[in-house]
């Protein structure tokens, strides 16, 4: 179990990038940046620590650069300035080999569009990660049959994704997740295709799930109720830039700018 930490990230999109850093330093919002430079600001100068064990809430409105954050964390995306470590380990300054083996072992991720391979099975997609670190078929086998059952997917082994709702196919992408045996989930807006009441199901299912494994999940979501339910804390983002961290509580209570607020008033 190992605690994330990001430091000083920036990520901006757009010729010669680090050329914008200057200018956001004295003050320039994302919007002047773009509009002086044609550079597009997705993070600016970001210093966050997600404590192991956590399920910890990306909360923004689209474009505010919930992904982009989160996609560091595996190094979907590379910082153009700034580190993320994991524990002991410095994640941005790994090789090729390294990356590889770290994506294996230590971090998995459940996409909103769910990502599953059309071609294999519910049994083969929730196999995938260890089938990839070399584990032996049997173990595979066992493995995802086990959390396929854990999901409530027992029986739809044979089955292949477009013979399955949304809700079940998200369900193999979390039984996929959990079989892969990482410290860290990362979440991307998983339940947002989702019917309403499905959602409730999965998102309960998430927290009695982590009650249990004790995760570190980092899980985003445009939906304050959700961030709300699912959030140990909540990270709020607003135009590439982290205004607040806080526990939903700490948040309602005292916000920290408008922006949080007119979230937080729009939560029942
Ligand atoms: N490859 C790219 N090239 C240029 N700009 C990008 C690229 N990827 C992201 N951006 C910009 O970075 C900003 C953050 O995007 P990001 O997708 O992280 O936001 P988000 O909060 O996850 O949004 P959504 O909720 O819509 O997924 C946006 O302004 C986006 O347009």
């Amino acid at each position: 179990m190992s605690d994330i930490h990001l430091a000083g990230i920036s990520k901006i999109y757009g010729k010669n990038g680090l050329r914008v850093l200057p200018l956001l330093a004295q003050g320039m919002s994302s919007r002047e940046v773009l509009a002086a430079t044609g550079c597009q600001v997705g993070l600016y100068d970001i210093n966050l620590h997600i404590p192991a064990g956590e399920v910890f809430c990306m909360m923004g409105l689209s474009g505010s650069g919930k992904s982009t954050l989160v996609r560091h964390i595996n190094r979907l995306i590379d910082p153009s300035c700034g580190s993320v470590h994991v524990g002991d380990l410095n994640v941005t300054a790994l090789d090729a080999a390294g990356l590889r083996e770290y994506r294996r072992r230590r971090v998995s991720m459940v996409f909103q569009h769910f990502g599953l391979l059309p071609h294999l099975t519910v049994q083969q997609n929730a196999e995938y990660a260890l089938r990839v670190r070399g584990v032996p078929p049997p173990q595979q086998a066992e493995q995802a049959v086990y959390w396929l059952g854990e999901v409530g997917l027992g029986g739809y082994e044979q089955h292949y994704p477009d013979q399955l709702s949304g809700g079940m196919r998200q369900r193999v992408g979390l039984a996929r997740a959990l079989a892969a045996d990482t410290d860290i989930v990362l979440m991307d807006e998983p339940f947002s295709a989702l019917d309403p009441l499905i959602r409730q199901k999965l998102q309960q299912q998430v927290l009695d799930l982590q009650a249990r494994l004790n995760k570190t999940i980092v899980f985003i979501t445009h939906d304050i109720e959700e961030a709300m339910l699912m959030g140990s804390r909540i990270a709020m983002l607003n135009a590439g830039r982290l205004v607040q961290v806080g526990t939903p509580t700490e948040l309602r209570h005292h916000p920290a700018d408008d922006y949080v607020a007119e979230f937080m008033q729009s939560a029942r």
